[in-house]
């Protein structure tokens, strides 16, 4: 028997929207008002009408996240109880709509967006590509999670059309720039972490913090621009080639929805900075299987538990000078990627730089993605009684550029 068989509600056996997971997010429906919904099998529970809290028909999930981690508990364990016994059904059940009829929306105001570079597998597979005369990994990649800062405004919902980026790109052959649409258009299968609760200007947050800040997990595609990004990167770092549009599913998973899958993260050597230890703690690996489609077809499986960094080193270290923090920071995880070729986060490493590109099952081939292309990311984590719990999905159609 598992958790969901306790539901008065008819949930199918192996829907990932169980009692075990109450994701968040935010519907509209056809009145076209904004408001907190969670997911919980097809349906999806409108928490305004249900609660009457004005805190959920803001719109985001802001305001209920900065309530804080008593509250984000206080509400968890009575949609549970809501749930599971019948003398709540006539209160509940009038509040459920169908999935299908409402349209999802960026579940949260996007404060500050952060994308770190924490699988090993990834780092090396593009350190190879971008830097061949150098040893895959740069000098600090073992001692500090990598990232950089992001444009915020630019995270849009699973669904938003992916207008191909035009920009300045030149191959080492050339001997000057050229303007145009990009034509290594990639994608960057990640996973998210939003923050709730902000912290002080001058306070690092310290490894065991985690789970007071952070509130959620989603999934993000952080698509890039491969040309326009060898040729701008130097000595900066990422900008246009990343900065046109990063997708998020509209769901929230709470933190405490990963109760099963908390892993150990691999061995880390050399031994981080006292800051970033986590041995004596509770570290934060998350067995969390990721797939990547590409117009349907399963194209890989990126297993998120082989990160070298974990999420709370990252937030840890991002805010080790004394950086604050903000309700509705996003900050990603970086490409994950598996040391299997079937286990790559991006085209550019599935087609190796476009020099093995990769074939479809209907014969066809690709290296980096076409106009028309439809990418679907997908995640799930093992949740109760052998129960899986889904991060939902997000995708993403290739439009054709639009040039200035
Ligand atoms: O190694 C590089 O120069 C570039 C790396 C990336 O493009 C990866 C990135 O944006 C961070 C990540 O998603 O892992
Ligand atoms: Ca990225
Ligand atoms: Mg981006």
């Amino acid at each position: 028997m598992t958790a969901n068989a306790q539901s008065w509600l008819d949930l199918p056996d192996d829907t990932g929207f169980g009692l075990g997971n109450l994701p968040y997010g935010v519907f509209s429906d056809a009145s076209g008002r904004r408001r907190t919904g969670v997911g919980i099998g097809d349906f999806v529970l409108d928490l305004h009408a249900v609660t009457g809290d004005d805190v959920h028909a803001t719109g985001s999930l802001n305001a209920f996240m900065a309530r804080g981690p008593e509250a984000w508990q206080a509400l968890r364990t009575e949609l549970t109880t809501w749930l599971t016994d019948a003398a709540h059904r006539e209160k509940v059940e009038p509040r459920l709509l169908a999935r299908t009829d409402v349209t999802m929306h960026l579940p949260i105001e996007v404060a500050d967006y952060v994308d770190f570079y924490s699988s090993q597998h990834h780092a090396e597979n593009l350190g190879r590509m971008f830097r061949p005369d150098s040893p895959p990994l740069t000098p600090n990649w073992k001692h500090l999670p990598i990232g950089y800062h992001g444009r915020s405004g630019t995270v849009q919902v699973s669904g938003t059309p992916v207008v191909r980026p035009a920009g300045q790109r030149k191959v080492p052959s050339d001997d000057a720039p050229t303007f145009g649409p990009s034509q290594r258009l990639d994608i960057e299968a990640e996973i998210g972490f939003v923050v709730g609760t902000p912290s002080e200007l001058g306070r690092p947050v310290p490894l065991g913090d985690f789970a007071d800040h952070v509130f959620g997990v989603c999934l993000v595609n952080d698509w890039s621009a491969r040309d326009l990004q060898a040729w701008e990167y130097v000595p900066l770092g990422p900008f246009l080639g990343k900065s046109f549009l990063t997708s998020v599913s509209p769901w929230v998973v709470p933190l405490a929805a990963f109760g099963e899958a908390r892993v150990n993260p691999p061995a880390r050597d050399p031994k981080p900075l006292p800051y970033l230890d986590d041995t004596d703690g509770e570290p934060w690996g998350l067995d969390i299987a990721i797939e990547v489609r590409l117009n349907g077809e399963l194209i890989s499986c990126p297993p998120f538990d082989l990160m070298y960094w974990t999420p709370a080193q990252q937030l840890a270290h991002m805010t080790v000078n004394g950086a604050s923090l903000r309700t509705g920071d996003l900050f990603a995880s970086g490409t994950v990627s598996g040391p299997r070729s079937d286990q790559r986060g991006s085209f550019i490493e599935l087609s190796w730089g476009g020099k093995e590109p990769l074939e479809l099952s209907d014969g066809s081939t690709r290296t980096f993605l076409e106009d028309g292309d439809v990418v679907t990311l997908t995640a799930t984590a093992p949740g109760a009684g052998g129960s899986r719990i889904s991060l939902g999905e997000v995708t993403g159609r290739i439009e054709p550029a639009t040039m200035p």
